[in-house]
């Protein structure tokens, strides 16, 4: 009689158990994203139809064969080729528009003065990220500064802003130097060989890494060429199989992806905390003032005693290091000279600035950022393929706009920045042409109608925090390879842009390079 009545009663809490969850579940999946919605429909934001489960993924999905054209038939007009669907609601729904990710809603914003009014008042401790991609893309950059939000924020980017003083820059540029020139010197080697064909992205992408590993952690490329590795893996298989980021329960319709996502992080954070050990060891002879050197020191930032990290966010800078110190960067410089190929007056004229300015002198960080033209073709590039192609956001409070409307707090932001850059309305009718000359007289913003419309590294507060670095590395790097081959497009190459999280060429860039 006993064991009946607690059958009953087990079986009553379980239905009463099943029910909650299914309330709470159907809360948070549809009620919770349903009111943002109405919200911000009710603000007068429209978008395309979502369905449940899957938000707009079907159509997104659609895109997800590459766009390729030949050598000979480029175009700089890639909003339509690597966000069609984005392209395709901004001319339904205009420049500012909602569209869901699974269950989650986004405000798709291509406007910059409608950024600009959003952005005003909120300083970058208050912004959030989108708590999706934090979870997607936690065994890529846990709590490093790209996710971090609040105070910890603050503190982290306290920490890591004096490795980019310019005294830590210009003792990089000789690090820079060393390993373009070995780079270059395996080109002549080949081309002497009679392979003058060379993957100028494969190429740069090695050198790239070996400059972060140097600068940044003081160790070899061979022994950084592991974290790389897997690193690579990890991106691989977290943005090319997620087909359904936004839908609830998505990692385990995907266990096996998930699980390699998760066992790859795991196996960069070993190597990461081998890297640092060897360092704590190391740490006897005289201090070092590279990055890493200065996440492993104690309470020392100036006017903030007290400022350091835990274990488990040092690993995770680390690894947003490693990750975002090359592949921006290696990817700025692949497009110039995609750039450069199809516009050989460009390379002279950047070689006869480098021979103004340099000479036949040593390249230092204070000569390179004396380079104006160089720095016209960097923003022009930067432009035409930003190598970080939107920017997120998630709003972690209500913000008012212009006193009449509001996003509610926790709405996530997408800003597309190849859209506002490469939108006639703010940059001319010329909009798809390679003019570094449009920088000549206004070298921040080229011109642009808004300032808020050019933000290859960001804005506000959480601006990119190594912009200064990148610009030097670019810089010393181009005039290396400007001095020594001139290059041009092999007829092998398609142009195929696409997005792996970055902005690159899905097949590569094959260029025939010369010797000068
Ligand atoms: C041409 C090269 C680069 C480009 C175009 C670029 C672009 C960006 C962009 C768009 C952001 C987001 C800013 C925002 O949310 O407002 C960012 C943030 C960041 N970048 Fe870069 N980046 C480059 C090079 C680098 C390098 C070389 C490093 C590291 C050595 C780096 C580390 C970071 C970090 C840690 C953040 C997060 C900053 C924060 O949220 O406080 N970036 N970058």
């Amino acid at each position: 009689m006993e064991s009946v009545q607690f059958f009953q009663t087990f079986c009553f809490a379980m239905a009463v158990f099943l029910l909650l969850l299914m309330c709470g579940i159907s809360y948070s999946w549809w009620v919770l994203p349903s009111l943002a919605y109405r919200k911000l429909k009710a603000n007068g934001f429209s978008g395309p139809k979502p369905s449940f489960p899957m938000g707009n993924l079907n159509e997104i999905k659609k895109k997800n064969s590459i766009v390729s054209s030949s050598s000979l038939n480029i175009s700089h007009d890639i909003h339509s080729v690597v966000f069609p669907y984005f392209a395709r609601w901004k001319k339904l729904h205009g420049k500012v528009f909602v569209y869901w990710l699974g269950t989650e809603p986004f405000l798709n914003i291509a406007d910059p003065e409608f950024l600009n009014k959003i952005s005003a008042d909120i300083k970058g401790k208050n912004w959030g990220k989108p708590s999706l991609f934090k979870n997607d893309r936690e065994p890529m950059f846990g709590s490093g500064l790209v996710m971090v939000e609040g105070d910890d924020w603050v503190r982290h980017r306290r920490v890591i802003t004096p490795a980019f003083s310019p005294s830590n820059l210009k003792a990089m540029a000789g690090l820079m130097v060393e390993s373009a020139t070995s780079m270059l010197d395996r080109w002549s080697a080949l081309i002497k060989s009679g392979r003058p064909e060379i993957d100028f992205e494969k190429e740069i992408i090695n050198t790239a890494s070996e400059i972060i590993a140097k600068t940044s952690f003081g160790i070899s490329y061979e022994n950084g060429q592991k974290v790389f590795e897997k690193l690579r893996e990890l991106q691989i298989t977290l943005f090319k199989s997620n087909n359904y980021e936004g839908v609830p329960l998505s990692k385990f319709m995907n266990p096996k992806q998930t699980l390699k996502a998760k066992n790859l992080g795991d196996e960069v954070d070993a190597l990461v905390v081998s890297i640092i050990t060897d360092r704590l060891k190391l740490n006897k002879g005289p201090p070092q003032n590279d990055l890493l050197s200065l996440l492993l020191r104690k309470n020392d930032v100036v006017g903030h005693p007290g400022t350091t990290l835990t274990t488990r966010e040092l690993v995770d800078e680390c690894k947003t290091f490693f990750f975002g110190g090359h592949e921006t960067t290696a990817l700025a410089l692949t497009w110039t000279l995609l750039s450069l190929s199809m516009n050989p007056e460009w390379q002279n004229q950047l070689r006869e600035e480098i021979r103004e300015v340099i000479g036949d002198g040593e390249i230092d960080a204070t000569k390179v950022a004396a380079l104006k033209k160089m720095g016209w073709v960097m923003n022009e590039v930067l432009r035409l393929y930003p190598p970080a192609p939107n920017v997120q956001r998630q709003a972690r409070q209500d913000i008012k706009v212009d006193n009449n409307f509001i996003i509610p707090n926790g709405t996530n932001l997408w800003i597309d920045v190849v859209s506002m850059h490469h939108d006639q309305d703010l940059w001319g009718k010329n909009v798809n042409e390679f003019r570094p000359e449009r920088f000549k007289d206004d070298p921040l913003y080229g011109g642009c109608k808004h300032k808020m419309g050019f933000l290859p590294f960001g804005f506000g507060g959480r601006m990119c925090v190594a912009r200064n670095l990148a610009t030097m590395e670019y810089k010393i790097v181009l005039t290396l390879i400007l001095t020594r081959f001139s290059f041009s497009i092999s007829q092998v190459y398609c142009h195929s842009p696409s997005i792996l999280l970055s902005l690159r060429p899905a097949r590569g860039l094959p260029l025939i390079f010369e010797p000068l």
